[in-house]
C-alpha cells in the first residue's frame, strides 16, 4: 500500500523512530516509519529500540523528540538539532575538578569490546542537517535534566561543541549498534538547557522542528 508520499531516491530505506512519550507520537504517525514510543530515558528507549530491531527489518533508528539547547549552542526554542554523535554523557565520574569518563576509567558499555558510550551518527546526517536546515553536532543523553546554569556549564565543558541534552538518545544509538544498524538522533528545541522554568517550554515548535526534520529525512511531503 502507498504511504501518500514521494519516494526520493535519497530515502534511508526502512526507518524506526523512537519517540519517549505519546505526546511525540502523535504528531508523526502519517510518516512513512514505524514510531515506537519507548518511555523515558536511555534504558526504556535501548529497550524499546532492542525490542523493535528484533521484531523487524530496519536500515535506520532514529531517536526523535523534544531536548534542552545548551548555551553555547546558539539555539533557539523551535530550532531543529542533528546527531554527529550521540553520547552517553553521564556515564563516569568527577575526580575533584575533573571529569572521567569511561575511557579514562578503563570501562567499557561492551563486555568484549572497548566502547565507551560515544556512539557515531549514520553516514547521511550532515547532508541531513543541511537539507533541513538544523544544526549538526554532538547530542547529550542524560538520566538526569540539567537544573541550573552551573550544571549546564559542567556538561559543555566535558563535552565541547555538545549541542543538546535529552534522555534517549545514546539508548536507541546502544541498541542499533548491537543490532548492527545505523542511528541517528534529530531534536527539536523546547527549552533551554538551566534553571527550572516548565511554563516557558516550547513543545508546539519543538515538535514541529522535529517532524520537519523527520520528513526532510524521508522525503516525506510537509503538511
Ligand atoms: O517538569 C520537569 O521538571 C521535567 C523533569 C524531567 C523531564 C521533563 C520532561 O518533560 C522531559 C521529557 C522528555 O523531553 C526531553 N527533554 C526536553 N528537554 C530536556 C532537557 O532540558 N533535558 C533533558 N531532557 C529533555 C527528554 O528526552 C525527555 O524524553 C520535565
Amino acid at each position: 500500500m502507498s504511504s501518500g508520499f514521494p519516494l526520493p531516491s535519497a530515502l534511508p530505506g526502512r526507518v524506526l523512530i523512537v519517540v519517549a512519550t505519546a505526546a511525540e507520537a502523535e504528531r508523526l504517525r502519517d510518516l512513512p516509519a514505524r514510531v515506537v514510543v519507548s518511555g523515558v530515558g536511555p534504558v526504556a528507549a535501548a529497550l524499546a529500540t532492542a525490542a523493535a530491531l528484533r521484531s523487524g527489518a530496519y536500515d535506520l533508528a532514529v531517536s526523535a523528540g523534544i531536548a534542552g539547547a545548551y548555551p553555547g549552542s546558539g539555539l533557539a526554542p523551535g530550532d531543529l538539532a542533528v546527531s554527529s554523535r550521540m553520547i552517553h554523557a553521564d556515564l563516569g565520574t568527577q575526580d575533584g575538578e575533573r571529569w572521567l569518563g569511561l575511557e579514562h576509567l578503563g570501562l567499557s558499555v561492551c563486555p568484549d569490546t572497548s566502547h565507551f558510550g560515544h556512539f557515531a551518527a549514520w553516514d547521511g546526517a550532515a547532508d541531513l542537517a543541511q537539507r533541513a536546515g538544523a544544526a549538526l553536532g554532538p547530542l547529550l543523553t542524560l538520566s538526569t535534566v540539567s537544573a541550573s546554569t552551573a550544571e549546564a556549564a559542567a556538561w559543555e565543558t566535558r563535552f565541547p561543541g555538545a549541542l543538546t541534552e535529552g534522555m534517549e538518545g545514546a539508548g536507541v544509538a546502544h541498541a542499533a549498534l548491537l543490532a548492527g544498524v545505523p542511528a541517528l538522533e534529530l531534536r527539536g528545541v523546547s527549552n533551554p538547557v538551566g534553571p527550572r522554568d516548565r511554563a516557558s517550554w516550547r513543545i508546539g515548535e519543538a515538535l514541529a522542528a522535529t517532524r520537519r526534520g523527520l520528513e526532510t529525512l524521508l522525503g516525506a511531503a510537509t503538511q
